[in-house]
């Protein structure tokens, strides 16, 4: 019998082995299939990309989105369309932030020398602290917690499993409760934001004859694209897309937050337990840095393009580690996949998990071996190769990428350049627990402690 245990990566790569690649649940009120193998995977991202052109949305989603006001859940159109360009030309730029974060989680980090940190709990806070200054900007640091709590209790209202989703009528009744939380988490966020915004207006109206004035954040360049006309009217203007609304501006923001912050802790916090597992990879990863840095100073962002073995590092993690592990789609037409007729309105889940590690298209699998893409024509996860697809394919990949790996590999460089990394209480590389947990993303089951120890001639102070 089907449990409902079996919708993760997991339990779905189990149950798609047993059918062939593809797993088709269809039941009164759910239709779905999840697709496990590359080529699947190519039929449903690139053939199918026409029909596939969503992702789906519940009570929550539709609530929270200002009804599908933000980019990740608007529908495919002009509106989703516009609402890509101006994230990927305005706001997805690499930011200092992620420079001056990193430096002041190293500076953090050089103070605890020689104790055990928990780098889940220090890596999560690193991207946080990076997405929400590129959002607000340095002066609103000190609302973080108050955010923070909005941002949580969202993740729980996305997650929860609310009954109305397959029973609307049940709706009005509110039996969960879920809706008085929605209505609650909404208005918090409201009232923060339209803080934030106001701020931001009057500063920019003070500094507009300050031509020098160019240390701009999200919020400021969303707001000019704001339209007191959108203000008035509150819609999504398909005329003139880009007048956007302030619903527009406080979406976006919850897409950027959700977007960037897990993902890139997920993978920071994977690629370092990987390497405190393999003491050979870490080595090769210093010994690097070592002849491209040196000791006596500390990596700058253009040595990064340098760092061959580092980047095969982080591929090699997002391999086994995709942060999404599963990609959910929603047809928006009748369609068919391998065979099976797949009515509008179906969700189809591609299992980026399982695809990383189908043995078809991967020597070992499951092995650790960055080495692996030292070969010509090696797998890339730009979109192209089916077997790799952790930013996953086509006109809804991810936007962030280029921003998420630019992250991810500075945190690496700096946190491998500066100090060397002994597991705890004598533990031993093969006793690491590499389980995660399945939700929205995948990350460790078991937070990563390790010790700091400093390994630069150049001191931090
Ligand atoms: C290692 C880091 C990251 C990984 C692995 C990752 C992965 C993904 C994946 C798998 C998707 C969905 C693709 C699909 O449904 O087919 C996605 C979408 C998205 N990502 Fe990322 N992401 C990362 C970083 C970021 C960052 C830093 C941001 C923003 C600052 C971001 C913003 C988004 C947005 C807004 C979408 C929705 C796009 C749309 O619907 O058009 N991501 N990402």
């Amino acid at each position: 019998m089907f449990m409902l245990d079996q919708l993760t990566h997991r339990g779905l790569a189990q149950l798609a082995k047993q059918y062939g690649g593809l797993f088709h649940l269809q039941s009164g009120v759910l239709h779905m299939v999840v697709v496990s193998t590359p080529e699947m995977a190519r039929q449903v991202l690139q053939v199918q990309d026409n029909i596939l052109p969503n992702h789906p949305a519940n009570i929550a989603i539709n609530y929270l989105t200002y009804d599908r006001a933000d980019m990740a859940f608007a529908h495919y159109g002009p509106f989703w369309r516009q609402m890509r360009k101006l994230c990927v030309m305005k706001l997805f730029k690499s930011w200092g932030s992620v420079r001056d974060e990193v430096e002041t989680t190293i500076q953090a980090l050089a103070s605890k020398a020689g104790s055990p940190v928990n780098i889940g709990e220090m890596v999560f806070g690193l991207t946080r602290n990076i997405i929400y200054r590129a959002a607000f900007g340095l002066s609103s640091n000190e609302n973080q917690d108050e955010f923070v709590a909005i941002l949580q209790e969202f993740s729980k209202l996305f997650g929860a499993f609310n009954i109305a989703d397959f029973f609307p009528f049940l709706s009005r009744l509110d039996l969960q409760g879920l809706n008085k939380r929605l209505v609650k988490a909404r208005n918090s966020l409201d009232k923060f934001i339209d803080n934030i915004i106001d701020d931001h207006m009057e500063k920019n109206y003070k500094n507009i004859s300050n031509a020098e004035e160019n240390d701009t954040d999200m919020v400021d360049d969303l707001l000019s694209f704001y339209s007191e006309r959108g203000k008035e009217n509150e819609t999504n203007d398909l005329q003139n897309p880009l007048s956007l609304t302030r619903d527009n501006i406080k979406a976006i923001i919850m897409d950027i937050m959700f977007g960037g912050t897990e993902t890139v802790a997920s993978a920071i916090e994977w690629i370092m337990a990987e390497l405190m597992k393999s003491p050979e990879d870490l080595r090769r990863v210093q010994q690097e840095l070592n002849e491209v840095v040196g000791l006596d100073r500390r990596v700058q962002e253009s040595d990064l393009d340098k760092l061959t073995y580092l980047k095969y590092v982080v591929k090699e993690t997002l391999r086994l580690h995709p942060p999404i592990p599963l990609l959910l789609h929603e047809t928006s037409v009748d369609s068919e996949v391998a065979g099976y007729f797949i009515p509008v309105g179906s969700r189809i889940m591609v299992n980026a998990w399982a695809i990383g590690r189908d043995k078809t298209a991967w020597d070992d699998p499951d092995l650790f071996n960055p080495s692996r893409y030292y070969k010509e024509n090696a797998a890339d996860f730009k979109g192209n190769n089916f077997e790799f697809i952790p930013f996953g394919s086509g006109r809804r990949s991810c936007p962030g990428m280029q921003l998420g790996l630019h992250a991810t590999e500075l945190a690496i460089a700096h946190l491998v350049h500066c100090f060397s990394w002994e597991l705890p209480n004598g533990m031993k590389p093969s006793q690491l627990d590499m389980m995660d947990v399945f939700g929205l993303t995948a990350p460790r089951a078991t937070r990563l402690v390790a010790v700091p120890i400093s390994r630069l001639s150049y001191t931090f102070f």
